[in-house]
């Protein structure tokens, strides 16, 4: 399926991880958007007014919440999820959909995600399909991490920069993936026992997927 692909990673560590994955493929191409939905919404809606792609894939590290996405494991998002897009109120968070403001949920199309799910099933390598939570602020706390499997009961894992990217692609009707290696669980905040080498060699290890599959 060699079509013409953007892969939007945060920042230049991932993005040599995923060119180091994807060796010669010259069908995709590799920027960085910046930490956060907010610079990556911007950088991404720029290169795909400037080129035409046919897919969009949000790619980089990513925490886990514990027991649904182990450290050293694969993330693919069925859905990208705006979790923080609201208002909060005494009862309740309310979603921007409650509000009557838009949606904060992006769902990925089968036909572009069935193909990858394979290809990881048939490696040797841990994944899981679920939603993928776009948050502005890393959750710190146990507190925080329960609240959000609370509001969203099938997330597997939580970034910064997936819905940023969907929304871009969205504007385009391009179809978009988001997929993560997991560095870290989330919660308690413990910068020093995230894995970060280990998961930009296992994003590596997907990019090469990535270029057999798409
Ligand atoms: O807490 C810190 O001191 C700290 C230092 C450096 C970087 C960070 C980040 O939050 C990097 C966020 C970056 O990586 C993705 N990411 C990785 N793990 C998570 C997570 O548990 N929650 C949210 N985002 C995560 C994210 O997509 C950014 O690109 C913190």
């Amino acid at each position: 399926m060699a079509q013409h692909i953007l892969v939007v990673t945060a920042v230049s560590a991932e993005q040599e991880a995923v060119l180091h994955g994807l060796g010669s493929a010259s069908h995709i191409d590799v920027i960085v958007g910046g930490v956060g939905s907010f610079s990556t919404a911007v950088k991404t809606t720029r290169k795909l007014s400037e080129q035409s792609y046919d897919l969009v894939i949000s790619a980089g590290i990513a925490g886990g919440f514990a027991d649904r996405a182990p450290v050293g494991s694969v993330a693919v998002a069925n859905r990208i999820i705006a979790a923080e897009l609201g208002a909060e109120s005494e009862a309740s968070f309310l979603p921007i959909e409650e509000l009557g403001f838009g949606s904060s949920v992006i769902s990925m199309q089968d036909r572009i995600l069935a193909p990858i799910i394979r290809k990881l099933h048939d490696s040797e390598l841990v994944s899981q399909v679920g939603s993928i939570l776009s948050v502005s602020t890393t959750t710190g706390t146990t507190n925080t991490a329960t609240t959000l499997l609370q509001r969203y009961p099938d997330a597997i894992a939580e970034a910064m920069e997936g819905f940023g990217v969907a929304m871009a692609a969205h504007e385009f009707s391009i179809p978009v993936l988001e997929i993560r290696t997991i560095s870290n669980v989330i919660g308690p905040r413990d910068r020093e026992s995230w894995k970060i080498v280990e998961a930009l060699n296992m994003l590596t290890s997907v990019s090469k997927l990535l270029a057999e599959v798409y």
